[in-house]
């Protein structure tokens, strides 16, 4: 490929946080060696003297190894974040371009509606690129007659939207945000009265579009079924009229699906989407993207193509992978639906050979997930055949990524083709072959994305994030407690499957990837154990200090100075991250929270699951989040409010922590103050002081208020039950 004189990406290491987090690593590191010192010799002491019980030092001992393990690993994300700038203007003309496949997954029209569904197909249509080198493949995991209908009433709304889009090159391209933005992201010649008309009659057809959707979704839910026959249709190919060079492909899938079958989730849809699109349009390169995330900015697949150009990285670069940004974000993020936390880790990744797949909003080189060692040349047929599956058209496909003509742009499908399309999206095409093992979306786990990107990045591929100022997709996040704990205790129960497989990250990494590399894939798979250290900080100080066991230094010892650092230490890089990734302050307090409600709720049911599912106890499934919410569900999100209309199970581990924290801190005030003591009960004072002001939203959930979303009474009697079994149970434990 050529490129001009002028480079088409930049990127630069991001220096002074690069510098801050590396003089903090080192400040923090020697700080809990100095801690581990103290330890150490501290337990040594009482194990001769047995002055004070042995098993809570053990427990916060070890909970303190554990929390220090979990932050080395960590480590890496921080060691080089990197800032890129594309120049898509310096791209070649567009016969030169490649040709782009889209994919887009959908499974539930009750919970993903189709008016959002098609506006995600629509943007992507859309995009700002030759419309003959993009093909839309949408899959339809539930095999509902709601979404295929919706999809040609798309195309039909398409046929007005992409001409128009285009004629007037709009910076804004999915409709539904189009509509509702103001005038100025409207395309260059917004004066033009002809625009304006144009426009106003779009927007009628777009609501009468909208309308259609709306009354076809009525018996929504339904319409989905885990048993279907394959469906596909290239929606091209069935109309009528031949004016169709201005549009892209546009092709419905729907797998098939038998009870008896396991279908492998997303990962399953993914591979199915990649064997029908390479005997379809077979474009070298694809887009993949979640039903709610529609293209905001239309030049993404050229800013992704900056990369794909240049002949330094080209060869090795497996995936380009944009931030996932929501539309329905609140002012006050209290769920942490931006997931933030995340994108900084990827930032820092970006700077170790890449960051992984987040899941959507990448484009991913074809050849990628093949695997080239397994298309060489001399490669035999039935070695092929065991790899890829029985269907030789695909196999063929393989060997024909960059050259195979757009074979459908204007004709039919043919009875053959549409047979073997049908065959390749069979639910036991998979069976004795490669797929989901060494080919394609790794299957093993619900969080294909980490589980897939960490195995290409095992094989020497690179990635790149771009992060530009104007976000190019757009979804739904997560905007109630229920739905944030759901999916995030389906994300830590699919990491941990990793961690416990043949895969996990610190034992399979090292050999084939850097060993930062793999301390941070270690770090994200193990990210479920947070679930121990944070229990054991919860609980145990707490416990001893209300049956007045000292477990920390004295104000006056020299050690005390060494703890207070690392709180201090943890507490302002924590918020220096925040800070310096352009968030306000009041991030601290919502990300704290939320990691505490995961550690404390997702993560223990994530780590029994992982473990059931280890020894064959557990059946993984993929809960869906709900992109429809209800309205006052949302209006609570907007004004920031918590809702605790979440199942007791997940909701009263938390509860229960905080009653005991708040029985901890008031009792053993009041035992200070009658003995005196203060000194050396000082930091195991602070701890559940400093639990109760952050986690504030439980006790106004419990106690002050009266709307639907408070904590449920139900909820809280349990609590109050647990807490007070903890508290005796832990009194006994402690005293040994
Ligand atoms: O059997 C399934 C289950 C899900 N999906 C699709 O997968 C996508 C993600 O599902 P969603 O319910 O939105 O889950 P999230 O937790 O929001 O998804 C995040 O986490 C997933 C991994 O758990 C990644 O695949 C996603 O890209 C990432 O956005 C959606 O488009 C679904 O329609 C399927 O196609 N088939
Ligand atoms: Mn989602």
């Amino acid at each position: 490929m050529e490129i001009g004189p002028l480079p088409l990406h930049e990127w630069k290491v991001r220096k002074r946080e690069m510098i801050i987090n590396r003089i903090h690593i080192l400040l923090h590191g020697i700080a809990l060696l100095a801690l581990f010192y103290y330890r150490a010799t501290t337990l040594s002491r009482i194990i001769k003297t047995r002055q004070t019980p042995i098993i809570p030092y053990l427990l916060i001992f070890i909970s303190e190894l554990m929390l220090s393990f979990l932050w080395v690993l960590h480590r890496p994300s921080k060691w080089r974040p990197l800032k890129r700038t594309t120049y898509p203007q310096r791209l070649p003309q567009h016969q030169k371009l490649p040709r782009i496949d889209v994919f887009i997954c959908t499974v539930d029209p009750s919970k993903e509606p189709s008016v959002e569904v098609m506006n995600t197909v629509l943007s992507a249509m859309a995009l700002d690129y030759p419309p003959d080198k993009i093909a839309v493949y949408l899959s339809d995991d539930g095999g509902s007659y709601v979404t295929f209908q919706a999809m040609q009433e798309a195309w039909k709304f398409a046929r007005l939207w992409i001409p128009f889009s285009r004629k007037y090159d709009l910076n804004l391209r999915c409709p539904e945000a189009y509509f509702k933005s103001a005038e100025s992201v409207y395309g260059k010649n917004t004066v033009r009265s002809d625009f304006l008309d144009e426009q106003n009659e779009i927007k009628k057809k777009y609501d009468e579009f909208k309308g259609k959707l709306e009354k076809n979704s009525v018996n929504a839910s339904s319409s989905v079924s885990r048993d279907h026959p394959p469906k596909i249709e290239v929606i091209n190919s069935s109309t009528v009229d031949s004016n169709t060079e201005e549009m892209p492909l546009l092709v419905y899938v729907a797998r098939e699906k038998r009870p008896s079958h396991p279908h492998h989730f997303k990962a399953g849809a993914l591979n199915v989407l990649i064997r029908v699109s390479a005997l379809i349009s077979n474009a070298p390169y694809f887009l993949v993207l979640d039903c709610d995330h529609y293209c905001n900015d239309p030049t993404s697949a050229r800013q992704a193509m900056c990369f794909y150009f240049d002949p330094k990285i080209s060869a090795k670069l497996a995936w380009v992978q944009f931030p996932q940004s929501f539309h329905n974000m609140s002012e006050h993020d209290i769920y942490d639906g931006r997931l933030h936390y995340y994108e900084r880790i990827l930032i820092g990744l970006d700077g170790l050979r890449g960051p992984n797949m987040a899941g959507c909003n990448y484009y991913m080189k074809r050849e990628v997930v093949y695997g080239p060692e397994n298309i060489q040349i001399d490669v035999d047929l039935n070695k092929l055949e065991k790899f890829f599956g029985l269907s030789n058209e695909f196999i063929k496909s393989i060997y024909n990524i960059i050259n195979k003509p757009n074979l459908l742009r204007d004709g039919k499908v043919s009875d053959e083709l549409q047979e073997e399309i049908e065959f390749v999206a069979s639910s036991t095409y998979d069976n004795q072959t490669e797929w989901g093992k060494e080919v394609g979306y790794r299957c093993f786990t619900v969080v294909e994305d980490g589980m897939t990107s960490f195995i290409f990045h095992c094989k020497g591929w690179i990635s790149v994030w771009v992060d530009p100022a104007r976000r190019c997709f757009m979804g739904s996040c997560t905007t109630s407690l229920n739905d944030v704990l759901v999916q995030q205790t389906r994300w830590s129960f699919g990491l941990m499957q990793i961690a416990l497989s043949k895969f996990s990250p610190l034992i399979y990494g090292p050999l084939k990837m850097s060993l930062l590399q793999s301390m941070s894939y270690g770090a994200q798979t193990l990210d479920p154990l947070y679930v121990f250290p944070f229990y054991g900080l919860s609980l145990v100080p707490q416990i001893c200090l209300l049956s007045g066991i000292p477990l920390y230094p004295k104000v006056s010892d020299p050690f005390f100075v060494v703890f207070v650092f690392i709180f201090l230490s943890a507490q302002l890089k924590f918020l220096h991250d925040i800070v310096s990734y352009g968030d306000p302050i009041r991030t601290w307090l919502y990300e704290q929270r939320v990691w505490m409600m995961k550690s404390g709720s997702c993560y223990i049911y994530a780590t029994l699951n992982a473990f059931l599912d280890k020894i064959g106890l557990n059946e993984a499934n993929f809960s869906l989040t709900n992109k429809d919410i209800d309205d006052e569900q949302a209006k609570r999100h907007q004004k920031g409010i918590y809702d605790f209309q979440v199942p007791a199970q997940l909701l009263a581990p938390l509860c229960s922590l905080y009653i005991v924290n708040v029985a901890a801190f008031f009792i053993g005030i009041a035992r200070i103050l009658c003995s005196q003591n203060w000194s050396e009960m000082f930091i195991q004072t602070f701890i559940p002081l400093f639990g109760i002001i952050v986690n504030y939203h439980l006790l106004e959930g419990m106690v002050f208020r009266q709307d639907k979303g408070r904590i449920s009474s139900y909820v809280s009697l349990q609590s109050i039950a647990i807490s007070t079994v903890i508290l005796a149970c832990g009194s006994l434990i402690c005293t040994y």
